[in-house]
């Protein structure tokens, strides 16, 4: 049966970096609640910090972060009051990590086999190699890999092998919850597509719950069953995926940016519009809505107050546009 707890919860979490220049508040103030059996989208464009909020869910900060505020729930525990062994244990069978690297996991100088019977040895201390060795070829077996490939090195085997094997490693312990971190960006396009629908496949016969990292807006909108957008460390929509197809005037400012900057085929050409402008500094972000340089509704009221997040036909948005207290201030603006 599916456990109705949220597998996920993110309350005001807060992530931010020292460094010279002060501190980079890389994640401010996010929230968010992942149900069993779901897959949800966290977009946003390079710097945006989402692969600070994903090691952070993995307590595996570097580089001088810490979480600053909030906390972090897996299954109900909080990750950051664990112990070393408890976090250990939780890190594969509670959750999981796919990075976009395949290398940045699997050990060049050991077989297939070898690092995934490591992985059940290393956590399942009665088990006998010889079992470990058959839960690894079910597991070749499960992301469709010839079981021969259980005795190659990594470097034998092409990109997108290598990363199903990385996603069979991720799923060895049955963890309810795999942080997905833009996992088929290094491949290319039909590798790609056909990992995502393995992933769809998986998740849909071991119920996991996943939170799929990408800067495609497509991918996500279409993999996703809600989306969360991020720009400068925040959240400045929450969606279900569905409603990405209302009309764009509906969403965050960013959102529409986004949606406008996905290829369209029209009868000549490819038709693409970028966000102009950059994303800010987060040392120096900009006052008011962080967004406000890059956007075509902003008025005065946006470069002095942040707006939070409120309820807008079902959706969480941060701008002061959908706030009927303060929709006049935009009247002059289409
Ligand atoms: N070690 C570090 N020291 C200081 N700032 C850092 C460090 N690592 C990342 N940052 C900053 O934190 C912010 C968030 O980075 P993060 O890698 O989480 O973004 P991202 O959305 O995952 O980007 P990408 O899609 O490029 O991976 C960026 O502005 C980045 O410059």
């Amino acid at each position: 049966m599916v456990s109705e707890q949220p597998v996920l919860v993110l309350r005001d979490v807060s992530i931010a970096y020292d460094s010279p220049a002060g501190p980079v508040q890389a994640v401010s103030h996010v929230n968010l609640e992942l149900m069993p059996n779901t897959i949800v989208g966290l977009i946003g464009e390079s710097g945006s910090g989402k692969s600070t909020l994903a090691t952070g869910i993995m307590r595996l900060l570097r580089g001088g972060a810490h979480l600053t505020h909030g906390e972090i729930l897996i299954k109900g525990q909080n990750v950051y009051d664990m112990d070393a062994k408890t976090l250990r244990k939780f890190r594969w069978e509670a959750m999981s990590m796919v990075f976009q690297s395949a290398m940045t996991v699997l050990n060049p100088v050991m077989t297939v086999e070898q690092q995934m019977v490591d992985v059940f040895l290393a956590h399942r201390p009665g088990m006998s190699k010889a079992e470990a060795l058959q839960k690894s070829y079910a597991l070749l077996d499960l992301v469709r890999i010839a079981r021969k490939h259980g005795k190659s090195y990594p470097h034998e085997l092409s990109g997108g092998m290598k990363q199903r094997i990385v996603i069979a490693i991720a799923l060895a312990l049955d963890p309810a919850l795999v942080i997905m971190d833009e996992p088929t960006t290094a491949l290319d396009v039909v590798v790609q597509r056909s990992i995502l629908e393995q992933i769809q496949d998986l998740q849909q016969e071991r119920h996991f719950a996943v939170l799929f990292i990408s800067h495609d807006f497509s991918l996500v909108a279409e993999l996703a069953s809600r989306v969360a957008i991020m720009y400068a460390g925040r959240f400045v929509e929450v969606t279900e995926s569905g409603g990405l197809t209302v009309s764009d005037q509906d969403h965050h400012p960013y959102t529409q940016g986004l949606m406008r900057a996905i290829p369209r085929l029209t009868h000549e050409d490819v038709v693409i519009e970028g966000i102009p402008g950059h994303p800010p500094d987060l040392v120096t972000l900009p006052t008011g809505c962080a967004y406000h340089p890059r956007c075509p509704y902003a008025v005065p009221l946006c470069t002095v107050e942040r707006p939070e997040p409120r309820d807008w036909q079902g959706r969480l948005i941060a701008c002061h546009r959908f706030d009927p207290q303060k929709a006049g201030e935009f009247s002059h603006v289409s």
